[in-house]
């Protein structure tokens, strides 16, 4: 009754509080100590006023006064270790909360990343876990504490004087009744705040890493228009919030005034004046309420706190719970080496719009090239975003090897793939982790082997680190046709049996790319190779040629076969010049 959390946050708590449950037991058991030394110490403040009062001996007081500031100094005590407890426990469990939900936007499919922004899950995975650390921190503290110290308060003033009991009840009863209603009424308004909050924060994000081309194209003007707008917007929500805090902290305020007014003012004095009580115990019934105040005034605050995290929990179960388009529920292992790669009326759509593969079938034997050509627009990284399932077709079976690849576990599929694209990401650390993507088993003469295929040796002879040289966050210190290379040596150490290219070499000057044309035909040599060209010179050693247009597949044959047909797109393309395809 006196507990505000509600049911779900304990109930998802329980998930996560469940591997501490050892510390959980001695936490629930330091703070029984704490109540029963908060409760039992009064005691001797009575026994020292009516000692006092009846001129027992000195000795007896000096006595009193002294177990009343032992306990106190053994209370103190106490609150530290509960304090030390619970930040260990909570955490170990938000940690373990922050890797799940990482776990979980690195797994969820496409949809899931068009609809959050890298700075709105940052927001999720770090703001909203760290207001439910804060208040799992409280939890054990405030919430667990303070309802039964309240319970023990009135129970024992129940004892002293069941009238007097019964009218703090009564009050903290109707207390609790109106922290309660008021509770459910503002969360919806917080919750609001903290949508709006993380969508701020996601639009500071990408207009940031979009800096350069935001000077570039003279966009200030807008950003900090629309800038301008999403505060306004935060303001109006945050002030809506705070009246509303404001409002009910006032509320407890006063019901807490009614009670210490009533009951110890009104019932004090008369039950003095007419002696059925003594001082003493007058004295107990006041401090007893007096630390009644205390759990109440927090529990005033906890609401807005739990107001706060039952918004964060909102977004944190939103997360949880979406459910992952791409389902890793398959079991099959597949033999590594070159792999066919099959696609049997395979339709594809990114939401209700047309779609963006209509109808696809295609087989490539094992061990082949395809190269891969189509207007901008016309669905050739869909085609192989589908084939290392970032996101799964809604029609149509996709195989490798004649497994269907939801069969597959997503580990094993995604380990007999490499891509090389136009778009390599790269991160703070060294370039040996850059390239072995932080596999720490790979060995350095792999990578020098590597790097003599891709002609790379005398630019990392002159790096004075090497293999040790840090790249900073983004690959800013690396230039675009750098950056690509490594992405090449990642394929190369991955040594997958299936090879994405997409435009990989678009980044690299043409006298690069001549000199890492022999790399890349030792990279496709023995592998089935998807490669996707703007440029029709890119595939024109190609075993087959796969030609797209509108997501529909236009053309799919051996080239040698397309070449020798007059009739076929593919002559058409390089009949009319047309080196460029988009
Ligand atoms: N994440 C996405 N969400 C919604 N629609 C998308 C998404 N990615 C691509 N599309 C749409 O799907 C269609 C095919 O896009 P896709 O990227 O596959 O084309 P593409 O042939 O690879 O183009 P390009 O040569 O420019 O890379 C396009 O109309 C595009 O707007």
């Amino acid at each position: 009754m006196f507990i505000i959390a509600e049911k779900k946050h304990v109930k998802f708590m329980y998930l996560y509080l469940k591997s501490q449950r050892v510390k959980l037991c001695m936490l629930l058991l330091l703070i029984a100590a704490n109540i029963f030394l908060q409760i039992y110490n009064p005691q001797y403040i009575k026994a020292f006023i009516d000692a006092a009062r009846a001129d027992e001996p000195q000795s007896l007081l000096y006595r009193t006064a002294f177990v009343f500031l032992l306990l106190t100094v053994m209370r103190q005590g106490v609150t530290i270790f509960i304090q030390y407890l619970t930040s260990d426990v909570t955490w170990k469990i938000t940690n373990q909360l922050r890797i799940d939900l990482t776990h979980r936007c690195l797994a969820y499919d496409l949809s899931f990343h068009n609809r959050y922004t890298p700075g709105e899950m940052v927001d999720l995975i770090d703001g909203d876990v760290g207001k439910l650390n804060n208040f799992m921190s409280a939890f054990a503290l405030k919430v667990i504490s303070n309802n039964l110290l309240i319970v023990s308060v009135i129970v024992v003033i129940f004892f002293i004087h069941p009238l007097i009991g019964t009218v703090v009840l009564l009050f903290s009863l109707l207390g609790l009744y109106v922290l309660r209603r008021m509770g459910n009424f503002g969360s919806n308004n917080i919750r609001n705040y903290n949508g709006e909050a993380a969508k701020f924060i996601g639009f500071i994000d990408e207009r940031i890493a979009g800096r350069e081309d935001i000077r570039a194209f003279r966009a200030e003007e807008h950003v900090l228009g629309k800038f301008y707008t999403m505060l306004r917007s935060l303001y109006t929500i945050r002030k809506r919030t705070g009246f509303h805090i404001a409002s009910m902290l006032n509320v407890g305020e006063i019901v807490l005034a009614l009670i210490m007014v009533s009951v110890i003012f009104t019932m004090g004095i008369i039950y003095l004046n007419d002696s059925s009580l003594s001082l003493g115990t007058i004295f107990l019934i006041y401090f007893y309420i007096t630390i009644l105040l205390v759990p109440f005034k927090n529990l005033v605050a906890e609401v807005n706190d739990l107001q706060q995290v039952n918004a964060s929990f909102l977004r944190i179960n939103e997360l949880l719970d979406y459910e992952n388009k791409v389902p890793d529920d398959g079991t099959v292992t597949m033999k590594t080496g070159p792999l066919s790669v099959g696609f049997d009326k395979v339709t594809f759509r990114y939401n209700e719009a047309k779609p963006a593969l209509q109808d696809i079938s295609f087989t490539i034997p094992s061990g082949r090239t395809v190269g891969i050509i189509g207007r901008t627009g016309s669905g050739k990284s869909t085609l192989v975003k589908l084939l290392y399932r970032l996101c799964d077709a809604q029609e149509g079976t996709i195989t490798v090897n004649g497994i269907d690849i939801k069969q597959l576990k997503l580990s094993e599929l995604r380990s007999h793939i490499a891509i090389v694209s136009q778009n390599i990401e790269l991160f703070e650390g060294t370039l040996r982790q850059n390239m072995t993507m932080f596999h720490e088993d790979v060995m350095d003469e792999k990578i020098w082997g590597i790097m003599d295929i891709l002609s790379m040796r005398q630019w990392l002879e002159q790096l004075p680190e090497g293999l040790d040289h840090k790249i900073e966050r983004d690959g800013k210190n690396l230039s675009a046709g750098e950056a690509q290379l490594i992405a090449f040596a990642r394929a190369f150490i991955k040594n997958p049996g299936i090879m994405i290219m997409d435009e990989a070499t678009s980044r690299i000057d043409p006298l690069t790319e001549r000199l890492i044309g022999r790399a890349i035909a030792q990279l496709t040599k023995d592998r089935t190779v998807l490669m996707i060209a703007h440029k029709l010179s890119t595939i024109q050693s190609a075993d087959y040629i796969l030609i797209m247009s509108g997501g529909s597949l236009v053309e799919f044959d051996e080239r040698v076969k397309l070449e020798t047909n007059p009739d076929s797109v593919y002559t058409s393309l390089i009949r009319e010049g047309g080196k460029e395809l988009a």
